[in-house]
This record gives C-alpha cells, sequence and structure tokens, in this order.
C-alpha cells in the first residue's frame, strides 16, 4: 500500500532524483456520517516539496479528508501510511509529532486566551520555567516570516482580534517551529478573512516553504490562488477524487467543469443601470466621506481587512433595528461573515437556521404556520444547492459552506429593502456563488439595496458603487467603469484614487 514514487514537478525530488516517500497516504478512506458518505474510498498521497491544491462543491468532502490526514478524525475504512510505515493506530499525537499541522475553516484558537497563551496550547513542548518568553518569540518569530509588519501584539487576547487576525494568527502558528518542525501544513480555506495583499504575503511564503521541500495541503475556493500555489490539483465530489493532475495542465475553466459546476459569464458581470433618480435608502455621516445607498443599488465596501468596513455595517443595522418596539416587518436582513461567531445558532436545526429571519411572514397569530415555513426551506434548499438530506438536521451537520448558504437563504428570503453583507462568501463554492450573484442581480433590480463587503475583488467589481475604506473611515467612492481592482488598490494603500 505504501507508495515510492517519483514526483517530477516536486522541486526537492527533481533537484535529487531521490526517490520518495509520502509524508502521509490515506488509502481507500471511507467515512460516513449517518446516511451520508463524506468519503467514499479516497486514496491521496502527499510527497514532500509539493503543494497539493484541494477543490470541489461544499460538502465534498475536503473537510473531511484533512481531518482523517490530521489525525482528527479515524476512517471508518482504510490505511494511513506516514513516510514508508503503515500506522496501526494514527491520531492527532502521532500526526503532530510527524510534522502535521491544520489551520482549520473554523478557526480554533482559544478567545479568552493571549496569542503567547495559545501557542503553549498548541506546543506542549514549551511548558517549564520562562516559557511565555519562548512562546512569545516562537509565534513572533512566525509571525514575522510568514506576514512580515503584521502589527499583531501577542500578548493581546484572541478574542479581540478581528477575524482576519485570528486567520493570520492560526496560519503563523501552524508554521511555527517550537523543537518539532513542520513538514505537511494543511490550510483549509486559509485566505477567506484575508484581503488580497495579506492572501499574497501568506501565499509567496508557501511557496518558500514547498521549495524547501515541505508539504502543503491547501484548500480553497478561490482558484486562481490554487492554480498559482498549487504543484497539483485534486477535485473532489461527492466523497471521492474524480481529477488528480499536476497544476500545469490544468485552467480555471478545466477545474469548475471538474467539480461540476458550469461558469455562467452573465452573472460575473455588474449591471448597467440608471440609478440617477432612486432615492436614498441608507445614509450615514462620517468618519471620513458620507455614506449613502439608493433603491436597487449594490454598494460595495472595499479596502484592506479591518478598516472599519463591518463597523459601519453594524452601525448601520443598529440604526435600523434599535427600537424599543420590535418591527413586524424587517426593514433590514444581515448575512454575517464571522458565521460561528454571530451567523448560526449551534443547537438548532437548518430549518429553524433558516425560518427565524422571517417569522414575521410565517406566523398567524402568534403561531408559526411550519407547513408554509418547510415549504420556503425547501424551495431555497433547492435554489442554492444546500446539500442535506433532511432540513430538521442540525446545522452543524452541514460542511461550512453549505452553513453559509443557510444564513444567505435567511436573509435574501426576507422581505427586508436593505441586505447587509458582511463577506458572506467565505466557504461558498464556484457554482454557487454563480447562483447567489444571479439572485443579488435579480433582487437588486426588482429595487432591493445591498450593501456588501467583500475581500474578494471579483465581487466589489459586481458592485454599482464602492466606498473604500482606510483607518476606519471611508476615504473614496467609485463608480461605475471606474470600480477597477487597479483603482481600490491605489486608494486602499495610498487613500487617493489613481
Ligand atoms: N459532524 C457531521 N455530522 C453529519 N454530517 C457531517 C458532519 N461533518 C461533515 N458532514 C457531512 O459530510 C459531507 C462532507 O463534508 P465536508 O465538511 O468534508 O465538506 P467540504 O468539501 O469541506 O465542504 P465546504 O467546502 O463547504 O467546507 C457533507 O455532506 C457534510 O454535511
Amino acid at each position: 500500500m505504501v507508495r515510492a514514487a517519483k514526483f517530477p514537478w516536486s522541486t526537492a525530488a527533481s533537484m535529487t532524483g531521490d526517490t520518495l516517500t509520502a509524508i502521509v497516504e490515506v488509502a481507500d478512506a471511507k467515512v460516513s456520517f449517518g446516511a451520508v458518505k463524506a468519503l467514499d474510498g479516497v486514496t491521496l498521497a502527499i510527497m514532500p516539496g509539493e503543494c497539493v491544491g484541494v477543490v470541489g462543491h461544499n460538502g465534498a468532502g475536503k473537510s473531511t479528508i484533512v481531518s482523517v490526514i490530521n489525525g482528527g478524525l479515524t476512517p471508518h475504512q482504510g490505511n494511513i501510511s506516514s513516510d514508508g510505515e503503515r500506522l496501526a493506530r494514527y491520531g492527532i499525537g502521532v500526526a503532530r509529532a510527524r510534522g502535521v499541522r491544520c489551520v482549520f475553516q473554523e478557526l480554533s484558537l482559544c478567545p479568552n486566551l493571549t496569542v503567547i497563551e495559545n501557542t503553549r496550547i498548541l506546543h506542549r513542548d514549551l511548558g517549564g520555567f520562562g516559557w511565555r518568553k519562548r512562546a512569545r518569540k516562537v509565534i513572533e518569530r512566525s509571525l514575522d516570516l510568514v506576514f512580515p509588519g503584521h502589527g499583531i501584539e501577542s500578548d493581546r487576547s484572541v478574542g479581540e482580534l478581528s477575524i482576519a487576525e485570528r486567520q493570520m494568527v492560526e496560519i503563523a502558528m501552524a508554521f511555527s517551529d517550537a523543537g518539532v518542525a513542520p513538514r505537511l501544513v494543511i490550510l483549509d480555506e486559509p485566505t477567506s478573512s484575508l484581503d488580497a495583499g495579506l492572501a499574497e504575503q501568506m501565499l509567496g511564503y508557501v511557496r518558500r516553504f514547498v521549495d524547501a521541500g515541505g508539504s502543503v495541503i491547501f484548500i480553497s475556493h478561490i482558484l486562481n490562488e490554487i492554480l498559482t500555489t498549487a504543484s497539483r490539483i485534486v477535485v473532489m465530489k461527492d466523497g471521492r477524487i474524480v481529477a488528480d493532475r499536476r497544476s500545469i495542465d490544468w485552467t480555471e475553466h478545466s477545474v469548475v467543469e471538474s467539480m461540476g459546476s458550469v461558469a455562467k459569464g452573465e452573472a460575473n458581470r455588474r449591471a448597467v443601470r440608471d440609478l440617477a433618480g432612486a432615492p436614498v435608502v441608507v445614509e450615514q455621516i462620517g468618519p471620513g466621506l458620507p455614506f449613502r445607498a439608493k433603491r436597487g443599488e449594490v454598494v460595495g465596501l472595499a479596502g484592506l481587512a479591518g478598516h472599519g468596513q463591518t463597523r459601519m455595517l453594524m452601525k448601520l443595522h443598529a440604526a435600523e433595528t434599535s427600537d424599543w418596539l420590535a418591527r413586524r416587518e424587517a426593514t433590514v436582513a444581515f448575512v454575517a461573515g464571522d458565521r460561528r461567531l454571530n451567523g448560526v445558532f449551534e443547537l438548532w436545526s437548518i430549518l429553524k437556521n433558516f425560518s427565524i429571519g422571517s417569522l414575521g411572514d410565517l406566523t398567524n397569530r402568534g403561531v408559526v404556520d411550519v407547513a408554509a415555513e418547510m415549504e420556503r426551506a425547501t424551495d431555497w434548499k433547492r435554489r442554492i444547492d444546500i446539500r442535506t438530506q433532511d432540513l430538521a438536521n442540525r446545522i452543524l451537520s452541514l460542511s461550512g459552506g453549505n452553513q453559509q448558504k443557510v444564513l444567505f437563504a435567511r436573509a435574501l428570503s426576507t422581505r427586508a429593502p436593505v441586505v447587509l453583507m458582511d463577506d458572506p462568501m467565505r466557504g461558498v463554492d464556484v457554482g454557487t456563488k454563480q447562483e447567489v450573484y444571479e439572485i443579488i442581480r435579480q433582487q437588486a433590480a426588482s429595487g432591493r439595496t445591498f450593501v456588501w463587503y467583500s475581500t474578494e475583488m471579483e465581487e466589489v467589481c459586481l458592485c454599482d458603487r464602492v466606498y473604500v475604506f482606510r483607518d476606519g473611515a471611508i476615504v473614496a467612492e467609485l463608480e461605475g467603469d471606474a470600480v477597477t481592482e487597479g483603482n481600490i488598490l491605489a486608494v486602499s494603500f495610498r487613500g487617493a484614487a489613481a
């Protein structure tokens, strides 16, 4: 079962001509959750000096296979080998001792502890007298290497950090060395909360790590990142690997096709509409330029992550919802980006998580019409392909991307005239994104207003008008054809339009 292979595209192999053995190899792994086959016979070997990109639709099994490789999940069937040795017992401890590290899609640091204390928890060998000093050195060194100029103080509690900063700390933690050097680092959607600049810093570090002989498994729905960084791309579909080729043999189009999604050009373009006479429906004064959104407009919030965009969305939401008397008709709906913190109700079913946003519509004399509730949820399940066999299942039984779809459905299915979206596509697959873009276009055309913060430039460029944030204030407003990546970056970094 253990494979000794020669990978001509692996730098380490091509330099030495050596025959390499896999750092970790999973053979014929099967994992089921009830009736759901999360993995249906997956075989995957990770060689030294390669970055393996893993792509697939939401619920394809990507997080499940990395949990197996990371030792957090024991497959119901199949074998695991490492460095040529078949392992009868494989768990997190064994994986860590062999240099396997994982950055999870749902961030996993303890929010009530500082960055230093979290480092100590991850690196057990750091214990003993003077551990704080040693832990500080380990994490600060790694942060400086991966994200030069990061500005994160390691004495701060993780709970005080923005979601982007938390993601940076997790990534730096995975690459840090406190005795056992990282050999295989698994990154499950590591850039989902990072802006373009931070994502590029991380990708640059991944390339250097791999060039030096390290290995990375890189999961992302941003295909361009995968194509430019991975040496090999594996496509998963419904719990199986359906394609496995060198990245130079892939194009964005062929990857999307292989995932089973059809790229629709139309949904990916900004609609040309005349909104000159449309009334202003949302307004907020300062800091910086005033914020205004018109009826039927899609307004983007851009700029480097953590520069005040989420705060602005919160303010807009508070302004519409702070009445003492609850309104029957919601005036604003919110799609949370940090879904675990303020999006999902973890103990509730998928159905209840969906319908909580439209109980006003679904209630008659204080009683929920359960047939109407189920009908509406089933319709949205179909429309944006929420992958579950039963809407009564708990929300946490869904993959991360499918949870995010439920949050979308919750907001889009209301009649609120304004929808606020806080980087809402985190973890959503390419095919579903196209569906959601199309729904946004249609709803905007019929008069709904969207205020959309996104860390993905492609999405910002879909907006009618964009406010660029810097240091907590709006520093520029771009409209129509002026909404380009070049202009947004120029304003983000210099504070003046290009
Ligand atoms: N704890 C669980 N209980 C029940 N089902 C689960 C559980 N964890 C995962 N699943 C199911 O297993 C399947 C694979 O999930 P997985 O998280 O591996 O998908 P994924 O490819 O990582 O998706 P995404 O891109 O959305 O993160 C999904 O159908 C999911 O609903």
